[in-house]
């Protein structure tokens, strides 16, 4: 068998500079075994990917990424259409993709599923020309991500989406959207849109609890126009998966769509972008490879009651 080179790419602000310490542990463990390896090390926002775009990555086989979700969705947005690995550290405030992908917590136990874990082939989604791996969002959420991600420079990750819910859920306003599905107009007040491919974000929301990261489908969920107080109770069902139980939360499955918000804010794995008048979404069927525990991801999937979900828009 072919023996593995690794790159690692290693945000060290990310979690609050835990992923700095990260990185140390993680080199006493590789320094003692006979792997090749290099580490690289961003120096500024968006640095994962100015790192990847400069530097020659042909000679390495599996590029791990060490950081929190933006990070993850720097390299995967650098590595689509390569034939690399990709191997996540998780070491950001949220990790929701690792979360979504049952990536053990622990970098050690992590790099050890890198090293001998399997090879899995994982959709991505595709906002416009950008790709996601987790989730993409538009309206509150997309909001108070942009808020928590300035405070998280002086708070930790928990505090500031605390604090950046309150502040945003005092000003916020429900938008219209209009939804195209094969050629159907759907129109909508809502307070967000939510386009998953992994089932958490938001550190740890079970947003979407039926999501599957390889079944070729974006799970929409979409939460109508609703009251703020109510709202407040909504929040927590969210935690468990069981914000369904509302009626204004609808879920749609579809492999592509079209929608056009007003001007506002676009979250893609965290990260915020203004967002165009018109997205186009879709998600490429099995499109990168991960290096995991394949056991565990079948046991996940396994999980899913592909059922409880309603067809694509209508
Ligand atoms: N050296 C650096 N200095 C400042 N910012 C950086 C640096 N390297 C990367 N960044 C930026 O840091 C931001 C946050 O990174 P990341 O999402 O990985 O960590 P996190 O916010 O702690 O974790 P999570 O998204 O899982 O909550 C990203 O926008 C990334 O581009």
């Amino acid at each position: 068998m072919k023996k593995l080179s690794y790159l690692f790419i290693v945000n060290p602000v990310a979690g609050n500079y835990k992923a700095n310490k990260v990185m140390d542990v993680l080199k006493i463990q590789l320094e003692g075994s006979n792997i090749d390896y290099k580490v690289a090390y961003t120096t500024h926002k968006g640095g994962a990917a100015d790192l990847l775009n400069k530097m020659n990555f042909n000679p390495y086989d599996v590029i791990v990424a060490v950081g929190g979700d933006g990070t993850v969705n720097e390299v995967i947005n650098s590595m689509v259409g390569t034939d690399k690995i990709i191997g996540i550290i998780p070491s950001g405030t949220g990790n929701d993709l690792a979360k979504s992908l049952n990536i053990p917590p622990n970098p050690v136990e992590a790099l050890d599923m890198i090293i001998n874990g399997e090879v899995v082939s994982i959709d991505v989604g595709r906002a416009d020309d950008r790709y996601f791996t987790n989730v993409a969002s538009i309206g509150l959420d997309a909001e108070i991500a942009y808020h928590a991600n300035k405070m998280k420079k002086k708070l930790s990750g928990t505090k500031a989406y605390i604090l950046s819910l309150i502040k945003v859920l005092c000003t916020f306003k429900s938008f219209p959207i209009e939804l195209e599905h094969e050629g159907e107009i759907i129109k909508k007040e809502v307070m967000l849109v939510a386009v998953c491919n992994g089932k958490f974000y938001g550190g740890g929301m079970k947003i979407a609890p039926e999501a599957s990261l390889s079944d070729g489908k974006l799970d929409v969920c979409l939460i109508e126009k609703m009251p703020k107080f109510k709202l407040l109770f909504l929040f927590p069902t969210v935690y468990k998966g069981t914000h369904n139980r509302y009626k204004e939360v609808q879920f749609y499955r579809t492999d592509k769509f079209i929608i056009r918000p007003k001007s506002g804010l676009l979250n893609l794995d965290g990260e915020v972008f203004n967002q165009d008048e018109e997205l186009k979404f879709s998600v490429l069927n099995s499109y990168i490879k991960v290096a995991l525990r394949n056991q565990k991801v079948e046991m996940i999937e396994n999980q899913i009651d592909h059922k409880k979900i309603k067809a694509p828009a209508s």
